[in-house]
């Protein structure tokens, strides 16, 4: 990548963390500034008082150096002390901005964006560079703030070591006084730099292996991320010991793709070429040292200057090569980091495709909210051509009328609710709001019209309140008339917290297990809780023994009110309940009317699921 590119990756980097917090770039700055210049002070004044002890040794003056050594130092000491305090501060608040920016997109990200495997994928990579070797947003904050202590190094340097080369070499030197030629100078400052090149250069090769092992790892660090947090879930704990999943199964499914151990091809790029590149890159800045001793002392030998200059020029000068070396370093690290950071903002700019409309949904409330399926057809992003989860759907939800939706696995009807609540958009075809395609709405606006209990919904590991109000701030008494309602009353009232008892022990070890059927009652709760005129039930009582089933069926009108009512069940005896039946096969709505007209057609597939369940209970 070439080098203007990757500072502009890396400027825009920093912008993430400018935005944050401009207050860490001041805090590092100054930080900066006063450690580079303790030990400049310290190498001064340490010559003035060595050439005092060299020449007139006269005690009041060496006594002067010897207290203005300490008082400066202490003084600079306290303020670099304070300084780096304020900077380390700053940085514990900034690195949240660091760890926030792919949560932040993901959470504004098009839904159907969030499961693609493109998503994941790059974030994947993405958080693999962040941990293993720092590369992306992370380095772009890390090389500001290793260079300005460079800068300040650099500048006191020139500062301390300018007279050097000024200085000459009395006549009466011999062949020293070859040293006053300025091209002498020059030359030994063009070879410490040329050192500093060549080790740059040594450098970046070692560094731009890091973009290799991040291709090298890509796929190995999916299966190091899936096996990290394999025994962490103690949700799998039962299925891997009864299926010993481990040692049959993901054991040698990992041994198979790890790419990190130190003989696999991950060990021989890192061990075997980057590593002596990268010292061989370190190694050669130490032969400026050895330079800067052998020029210096050849003028002190000649006269130039006294021995206490010897401790300042070599100190300045190595100190000062330092820093260069330090910013030809990061010109590295910046380069190297380039291919990571236009991953990160390839990501982070990824467009979201999905209308956002400006129209405001109307507030009613006599909840009346037309909603319609216009010949509605529906492929997932990325699903062969001709695979259609929903094909050619109708339907126009009566207000406050109960349709339940039925049909066998992956007939379409969970990807039906999808479609309603626009976490997709219809591949074909119109879902109206009150006769206006729902795209030209304010997606948030629409999505408050419904509540819906999804099959693989999640609670949080807080308060039960909260997890039902889904807010810290709630009325207890709603969230507890909720909780009743969805048949969760009695076990409340068990609970000697309440609903400040926290669910699961995540974070609190008095929280409570609940268990499937419960959670499923705390779901039903959290819906109800919301108060949409839209209430989506997506098999809300699979988890539900039959009296709590029974119990909830029963209720249901009354919990439902005035609200238009969608659920989808496989227990077809709960059609029962419905004003609506719609069934589904192979994506399309191929049967609608009540449950008593739909179980007389004995050719339709009602007739077929209703009969082959029945069955099972007779
Ligand atoms: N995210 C997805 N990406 C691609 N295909 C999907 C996705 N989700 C579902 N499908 C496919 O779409 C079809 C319909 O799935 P859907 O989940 O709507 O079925 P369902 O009727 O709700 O099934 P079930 O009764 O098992 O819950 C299935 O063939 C399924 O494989």
């Amino acid at each position: 990548m070439p080098m203007h590119e990757a500072w502009r990756l890396n400027l825009r980097a920093l912008g993430l963390y400018w935005r944050y917090r401009p207050a860490w770039f001041a805090a590092t700055t100054v930080s900066a500034l006063l450690a580079a210049a303790l030990p400049y002070a310290t190498i001064w004044f340490s010559a003035r008082l060595i050439d005092e002890l060299a020449g007139a040794r006269d005690p009041a003056r060496l006594r002067m150096w010897v207290i203005l050594i300490l008082a400066v130092g202490a003084v600079l000491g306290l303020a670099a002390a304070a300084a780096k305090h304020w900077a380390n501060a700053e940085s514990d608040t900034v690195e949240p901005a660091g760890s926030q920016t792919i949560p932040d997109k993901l959470l504004t990200m098009d839904y159907p964006l969030v499961d693609d495997e493109r998503t994941i994928d790059a974030t994947s990579r993405i958080q693999q560079s962040d941990h293993f070797s720092g590369r992306g947003q992370r380095t772009a904050a890390w090389a500001y703030q290793a260079s300005m202590p460079a800068v300040f190094q650099v500048l006191g340097g020139i500062g301390l070591s300018a007279t050097l080369f000024a200085a000459p070499v009395p006549a009466g030197a011999g062949w020293l006084t070859a040293l006053n030629s300025p091209w002498l100078g020059v030359g030994v400052v063009g070879v410490m730099l040329a050192i500093v090149w060549v080790s740059t250069v040594v450098s970046a090769r070692g560094e731009a292996y890091w973009d290799v092992l991040d291709e090298e790892g890509r796929f190995g660090n999916r299966v190091f991320r899936f096996f990290g947090y394999l025994f962490r879930d103690a949700k799998r704990a039962a299925d891997l010991r009864m299926y010993r999943q481990y040692e049959r199964v993901a054991l040698p499914f990992q041994k198979a793709n790890e790419p990190w151990n130190i003989d696999g091809p991950f060990g021989r790029l890192l061990y075997r070429r980057m590593a002596p590149l990268l010292g061989a890159g370190a190694a050669l800045t130490s032969l400026i040292t050895g330079l800067a001793y052998a020029y210096v002392c050849l003028k002190a030998l000649g006269g130039a200057f006294g021995v206490g200059a010897v401790t300042q020029y070599v100190g300045a000068i190595t100190t000062m090569f330092a820093g260069v070396s330090k910013l030809f370093e990061m010109g590295v690290q910046i380069w190297a980091n380039g291919p990571f950071l236009r991953r990160l903002f390839a990501f982070l700019d990824t467009p979201n495709a999905m209308y956002q409309g400006t129209l405001t949904t109307e507030k009613r409330t006599d909840r009346q909210y037309d909603v319609e399926f216009r010949d509605v057809s529906f492929r997932y992003p990325g699903a062969p051509e001709g695979v259609w989860a929903l094909r050619h759907a109708n339907v126009k939800f009566r207000v406050g009328s109960r349709l339940a939706v039925v049909g066998e696995n992956g007939s379409g009807k969970t990807t039906f609710i999808k479609l309603l609540c626009r976490l997709y958009d219809p591949t074909e075809g119109q879902i109206l709001l009150n006769g206006i395609d729902v795209r030209k709405y304010r997606y948030d606006e629409y999505m408050r019209i419904f509540a819906v209990v999804f099959q693989d919904f999640r609670l949080l590991a807080l308060p039960l309140g909260q997890n039902v109000a889904g807010s810290a701030h709630y009325d207890p008494a709603r969230a507890a008339r909720c909780l009743g309602d969805a048949d969760f009353g009695e076990r409340l009232a068990s609970l000697p917290r309440g609903l400040d008892t926290f669910l699961y022990r995540e974070l609190d070890p008095d929280g409570v297990e609940v268990s499937g059927g419960e959670a499923q009652k705390i779901a039903i709760a959290r819906a109800l809780y919301r108060d949409a005129p839209f209430i989506v039930l997506d098999e809300p009582t699979a988890a539900l023994d039959p009296v709590a089933e029974a119990e909830i069926y029963e209720r249901f009108d009354r919990i439902a009110l005035d609200r238009t009512a969608v659920y989808i069940s496989h227990r077809l005896s709960s059609c029962r309940f419905c004003d609506e039946v719609a069934v589904f096969d192979h994506g399309r709505i191929v049967q609608t009317g009540t449950h008593g007209e739909l179980v007389a057609d004995r050719s339709g597939k009602y007739y077929e699921l209703w009969h082959a369940q029945a069955q099972y209970y007779a």
